[in-house]
């Protein structure tokens, strides 16, 4: 795929919100050579999101932008667009708010109500990148969080395609992988692929609270690979859950129906029926996760993982990959994870199947301890 640069942008891009999301936008955008300026009610989140080269104070425009991001909490997304809408007449607007019909319907009362027209509204355009982390703030940012990752246009009939276009250009420039969504699909959709997770990770980290510091010495991958989103901003997450409640509740019941199976089964595990029933909740499981597509939305690839053990020492990691790369071979994936109390780490690094004996071979004989 070419290299996006920026270019056809059309003019400077206004991120409003130097949060993670705002900030690494920034971040990607100023790389690719997109002139951004940056705005947030927060002196010191919109200070350290220049500091570390996003873009530049909005005090420094001189002229108006052709594109406004909005990168704020999803509770003030539709007055930030309103505004947005109002101020700049020219401007495309998106946002990128995890949620989607409650902002638009808010939008449309406001131009039922005569506070916005339908010409201002024809320039906004909602998007959502399925991309984050379980960390907030600027000082969390990665320019690189897109590439690859799935970034949603929810595209609408009374859209200016000069805004779709827009939306365009910044998700390919950021590397982001797009697909097009109606709005109330948008949120349907997210219910479950983002929203229940969140939820199962809250709920499984909350029985936690109170456990014994030995059983939590216990923790292995399990654990930290369920509960790695239960870390994430409540006050974000407290938004985005009451604002797609009417989605989440549908799922949630059928949820509820499998735990209680399941709680009937387990009070009487060795009952008539209890292990068929305990197989076939694992075997659904199963069903579920292999239907998760790989990179790119490509269906699920079976790429082969390696674990190499390190030094949990700093540059272990680096020197690994420039090995790899010396090799000629790719890496799809890389995980690490720490011993607990042991100095070393497993450093997980997923290839295409038919390297991976080469990929063993060589780092061996380079020195590295690959786990077979
Ligand atoms: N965190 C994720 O993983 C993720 C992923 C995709 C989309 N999103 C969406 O991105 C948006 C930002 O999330 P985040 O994770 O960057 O949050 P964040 O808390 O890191 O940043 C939000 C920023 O918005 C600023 N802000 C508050 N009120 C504002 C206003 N009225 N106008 C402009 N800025 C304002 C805050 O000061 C803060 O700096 C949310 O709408 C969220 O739903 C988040
Ligand atoms: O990877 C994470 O930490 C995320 O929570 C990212 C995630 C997701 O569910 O995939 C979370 C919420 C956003 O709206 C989009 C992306």
């Amino acid at each position: 795929m070419a290299k996006h640069t920026a270019d056809s942008l059309g003019g400077a891009v206004l991120i409003r919100g130097t949060g993670l999301l705002g900030t690494s936008i920034g971040l990607g955008l100023s790389k690719a050579g997109a002139q951004v300026y940056l705005s947030d009610p927060s002196p010191s989140a919109q200070a350290v999101a220049v500091d570390i080269g996003a873009g530049a104070p909005l005090g420094e425009a001189t002229t108006d932008p052709a594109v406004v991001v909005i990168a704020a909490p999803p509770d003030v997304c539709a007055a930030e667009i309103a505004d947005a809408l109002q101020r700049y007449p020219n401007a495309v607007v998106l946002d990128i708010a995890s949620i989607k019909v409650a902002l638009l319907e808010d939008l449309q009362k406001r131009v039922a109500a005569g506070e916005l027209t339908a010409e201002q509204l024809s320039r906004y355009i909602g998007c959502h990148p399925m991309a984050g982390r379980e960390r907030s703030g600027p000082v969390a940012a990665r320019g690189e969080l897109f590439t690859s990752m799935p970034w949603v246009i929810c595209r609408r009939a009374d859209v200016q395609e000069a805004a779709v276009n827009a939306a365009l250009e910044i998700a390919h420039t950021l590397g982001a992988s797009v697909s097009y969504m109606d709005t109330a699909d948008h949120d349907a959709s997210v219910a479950l692929i983002s929203h229940l997770p969140q939820i199962a990770a809250s709920l499984v980290a909350s029985r936690l609270q109170d456990t014994r510091p030995e059983s939590l010495a216990l923790a292995g991958n399990g654990l930290r690979d369920v509960t790695r989103i239960a870390a994430s901003d409540p006050s974000l997450w407290v938004q985005i859950l009451s604002g797609n409640a009417p989605r989440i509740v549908e799922i949630l019941y059928g949820v509820r129906e499998d735990l209680n199976r399941l709680i009937n089964t387990m009070e009487n595990p060795t009952g008539p029926g209890a292990r068929l029933d305990i197989a076939q909740l694992m075997s659904e499981g199963n069903t579920g996760h292999a239907r998760i597509p790989g990179k790119h939305g490509a269906p699920p690839q079976a790429f082969t993982k390696v674990t190499v053990i390190v030094d949990d020492t700093p540059g272990q990691i680096a020197a690994l990959l420039a090995d790899i790369g010396r090799i000629g071979i790719n890496v799809e994936d890389l995980r690490m994870e720490h011993s607990a109390g042991h100095q070393v780490g497993m450093v997980e690094v997923a290839v295409v199947p038919g390297v991976r004996d080469t990929l063993i071979e060589s780092l061996t004989e380079i020195g590295w301890k690959v786990v077979q």
